[in-house]
């Protein structure tokens, strides 16, 4: 990493998937891995050899999280998914004290992909209803995922309206024709699929389709650990992915 800070980094869900993967990033991107905890595990003691924290844990973990990483004046990257209303507003709290990084999703092409649907959302209006697709491996616990639901909030803000105000999501049985401006959501589950998404803009007679496909984790552990370096240098704040790459 020559000139480059070596950062010091401890891993929150360290036995998971992700946690394993993030392992192998941080170790290529020169910085150090401090160790990591899980369920029941000791974060405070983690905390006090690191100088940042990665979290890709879950939902229930994350007002601890923010209290130690506070109370050891650390930034930390949150990564997990499945985040309801108070848990965004805990983070929103926490980042006046010190700089958060929230993502459902930390790799380089959905940070572009999102800024693409927000283009073609704001030039396409109306006229060009939106619906995302998802799928991924049978272990995931939360739907829509993540990416799904910031991509959502990317067509929502492209088009000036609100997501909250326009989501339709888990349609079935009699569900009436669709709404003029809803975002749809549909979530497959299946295999040991890394994570696809695609935002399809149906127009009369034409339909555009953006895409990505997650070939494997390792595309997230990189982004989380370009984004933690980005982040041990900023204020406090509540930042995304866009922020780091400047999208
Ligand atoms: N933002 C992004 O780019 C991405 C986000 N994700 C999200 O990251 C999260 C983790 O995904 P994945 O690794 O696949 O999930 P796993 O289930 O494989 O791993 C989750 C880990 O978190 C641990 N954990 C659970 N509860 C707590 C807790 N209270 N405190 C500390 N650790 C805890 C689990 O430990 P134990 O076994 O002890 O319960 C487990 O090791 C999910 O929310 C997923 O959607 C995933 C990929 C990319
Ligand atoms: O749980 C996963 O695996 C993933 N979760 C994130 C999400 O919910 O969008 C990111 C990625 O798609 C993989």
């Amino acid at each position: 990493m020559s000139d480059k800070e070596q950062l010091r980094m401890g891993i929150i869900g360290s036995n998971g998937r992700m946690g394993n993967v993030l392992i192998s990033a941080i170790k290529q991107a020169g910085h150090l891995h401090m160790g990591g905890v899980d369920k029941d595990d000791d974060l405070d003691a983690l905390a006090s050899n690191c100088d940042i924290l990665i979290d890709f844990s879950a939902p229930a973990a994350l007002e601890d999280n923010l209290d130690i990483a506070m109370n050891h004046a650390l930034p930390i990257i949150i990564g997990t998914t499945g985040l309801e209303e108070r848990h965004h507003f805990l983070i929103d709290s926490a980042a006046q004290d010190i700089p958060i990084m929230q993502t459902g999703n930390t790799s380089m092409g959905v940070t572009m992909l999102a800024y693409l649907v927000e283009e073609a959302a704001a030039k396409l209006g109306d006229a060009w209803d939106i619906e995302i697709v998802e799928m991924h491996h049978r272990h995931k616990v939360d739907a829509p995922s993540g990416t799904a639901k910031l991509l959502g909030e990317a067509a929502a803000k492209g088009r000036g309206i609100k997501l909250s105000e326009h989501k339709d999501s888990g349609r079935d049985g009699i569900t009436g024709t669709r709404k003029i401006g809803d975002i749809g959501f549909a979530a497959l589950r299946g295999g040991s699929v890394a994570g696809d998404h695609d935002v399809i803009f149906a127009g009369d007679e034409e339909l555009m389709t953006l895409s990505h496909r997650a070939e494997n984790r390792m595309i997230f552990a990189r982004g989380a650990v370009q984004a933690a370096y980005w982040l041990s240098r900023q204020k406090p704040g509540r930042y995304n992915m866009r922020d780091v790459l400047g999208l």
